[in-house]
């Protein structure tokens, strides 16, 4: 491993975690409760990143629903509930994601979640993939005042590892993830598979992988002080 890592704190949605299709199932439940009718899955891609609130804004403001207040407090709730109580139905970790978990466990490096998914729902995926071992911390976006892209989210994550922002990266798949680890002077990261409406190669990040499997080299070329 690189000199001087210590650390990786990753995103789960998009980067670490395929959830698109449960985030749309639990979306169209609580939409057909109120007798509405969710956005396809293909347009549900481009609304994760920003927590269940903003998903369910962005859903609302494409069907052309108004997003009144008591409304959108009401989906929330829902969503949070029924998401928490059945969190993976249908996602899948992406390709080569348990293996690059395994392989950083090995080489010590100690790993942990910042993701704005709300925090039951982030346990109960990552028990049901059989994932939470890997993690020593794992900070969903309600269990904090602040969240991505506020950077005293990753801070968080930060001090569960005892890692300090010099001796860690962020590996992300938005320009929420890469405002987060900027705010702290962290390298970031960025997959080019996930959630982001403008592609990964076009945000600014440090490197940019096609594959999970690519981390290590990159992780290498970055902590030389090499473009990537
Ligand atoms: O928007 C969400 O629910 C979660 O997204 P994240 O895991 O990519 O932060
Ligand atoms: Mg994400």
């Amino acid at each position: 491993m690189p000199d001087g890592l210590e650390a990786l704190v990753f995103d789960l949605d998009g980067t670490l975690v395929e959830t698109a299709a449960d985030l749309h199932l639990v979306l169209e439940e609580i939409l057909s409760e109120v007798g509405l009718a969710a956005p396809p899955l293909a347009a549900v891609r481009g609304m994760i990143g920003d927590g269940a609130r903003v998903l369910i804004e962005r859903a609302l403001a494409m069907i052309g629903a108004p997003a009144e207040p008591v409304l959108v407090d009401r989906l929330f709730a829902r969503f949070r509930e029924r998401y928490a109580e059945e969190p993976c139905r249908a996602s899948t970790p992406y390709p080569g994601a348990r293996e690059l978990l395994r392989t950083m466990r090995e080489r010590g490096i100690r790993m942990g979640l910042c993701t704005n998914k709300p925090q039951a729902a982030t346990e109960g995926l990552l028990a049901a993939l059989d994932l939470a071992p890997f993690f020593a911390s794992a900070i969903g976006g309600d269990r904090l005042p602040v969240r991505k892209p506020d950077p005293g989210h990753l801070a968080a994550v930060l001090a569960d590892l005892g890692a300090t922002p010099a001796a860690a990266v962020m590996v992300g798949d938005s320009r929420n993830d890469l405002l987060t680890a900027r705010g702290l002077e962290v390298p970031c990261v960025l997959v080019s598979f996930g959630y982001t409406s403008v592609p990964a190669r076009e945000l600014g990040a440090d490197a940019v992988i096609d594959r999970l499997a690519d981390l290590p080299e990159a992780l290498v070329r970055l902590r030389a002080g090499r473009a990537v």
